[in-house]
C-alpha cells in the first residue's frame, strides 16, 4: 500500500531533501562558505566548491565532518577549534559556524517548504500504523521540522545535537539511524530508511535496515543505487499506489 515490504513497521526519514526542500539551501550556504574561505587562501584563481564536492564530501554528514571531509579532499588540514569559535576563525568549527550563520539567514529569508508528496507519504504511513522517526545530521532539525509543520508526525528525532551529545558517528556510519530505530523500539530489519544523500543510503545499507529508499532530487539515481538504495524514486508519492 505504501510501497514497502510487509515486514516493515517503522520509517526513518532523513529531513533536508527528503521531507523538506532545505537541502539546496544548505548546499548554497556551504558553497558561499567554502568559496569565501578558498578565495581568502588562494586568491581569485581559487578552485570553486562544486555540486559534485557537495554530493561527495558534505551532503548528509554532520557539519564538522562535512568541513573536514571537503578540506581533506583539497589537501587542507585545519585545527578543530571549539564550538564558540568566531565565524572568521580558520578552524573546522569556525568554518562550520560561518556556514550555520549563512544557512539560518537563508532559511529565515526563504522559509521552509515540505515536499507535498512527502506530506502525503507521512499521512499514509501514519494511517497504515507505521512508527515514524526523523534521523538528520542537522543541528537545526527541530527548527526545520517546526517551520514545515511536520513535527506532528514525528515520534522520535535523532538530530545533529543528539549526535554530538551522544558521541554518535555521523552518516555514512549507521549509528544515527540505529539510534532512531532504538528510540522507536524496533529492530533495524523492521525499519525502512529514506535518504537523498549518498552518505545516507550508505548508512542505511551499513546498518542492515530492512529497506533503503533513495530519493533522487539531484539526478543521482545511479549513485544512490551504488551506495546502497534498494529502490530509487524521484518523490515519496511515487511509492503510493494511488499517486
Ligand atoms: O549544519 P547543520 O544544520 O547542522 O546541518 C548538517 C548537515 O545536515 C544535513 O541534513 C544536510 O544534508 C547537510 O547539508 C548539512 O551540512
Amino acid at each position: 500500500m505504501i510501497g514497502l515490504p510487509d515486514t516493515i513497521t517503522a520509517c526513518l526519514f532523513d529531513l533536508d531533501g527528503v521531507l523538506t526542500g532545505t537541502a539546496v539551501l544548505h548546499r548554497e550556504a556551504w558553497k558561499r562558505t567554502f568559496d569565501e574561505y578558498l578565495r581568502g587562501k588562494d586568491g581569485d584563481g581559487f578552485q570553486e566548491f562544486t555540486d559534485a564536492d557537495y554530493a561527495t564530501y558534505v551532503d548528509g554528514r554532520p557539519r564538522a565532518d562535512g568541513v573536514r571531509e571537503f578540506l581533506r579532499s583539497r589537501g587542507i588540514e585545519l585545527p578543530e577549534g571549539s564550538p564558540d569559535d568566531p565565524v572568521d576563525a580558520p578552524t573546522v568549527n569556525g568554518i562550520g559556524n560561518r556556514k550555520n550563520e549563512l544557512v539560518l539567514k537563508i532559511i529565515d529569508e526563504r522559509g521552509v517548504n515540505p515536499y507535498p508528496g512527502s506530506v502525503r507519504y507521512l499521512e499514509a504511513a501514519k494511517q497504515a500504523g507505521l512508527k515514524i522517526a526523523v534521523v538528520t545530521s542537522s543541528a537545526n532539525g527541530a527548527k526545520v521540522l517546526d517551520a514545515a509543520d511536520l513535527s506532528r508526525f514525528v515520534e522520535a528525532r535523532v538530530d545533529g545535537l543528539v549526535i554530538r551529545r551522544d558521541h554518535l558517528k555521523g552518516k555514512p556510519a549507521p549509528d544515527s539511524f540505529l539510534a532512531g530505530a532504538k528510540a522507536l523500539g524496533v529492530d533495524p530489519k523492521q525499519a525502512a530508511v529514506f535518504e537523498d544523500a549518498q552518505s545516507g543510503v550508505q548508512a542505511g545499507k551499513a546498518g542492515g535496515f530492512g529497506f533503503v529508499v533513495g530519493v533522487n532530487r539531484e539526478n543521482q539515481a545511479a549513485e544512490l543505487r551504488e551506495h546502497g538504495a534498494d529502490v530509487v524514486v524521484d518523490d515519496l508519492a511515487d511509492l503510493l499506489e494511488d499517486k
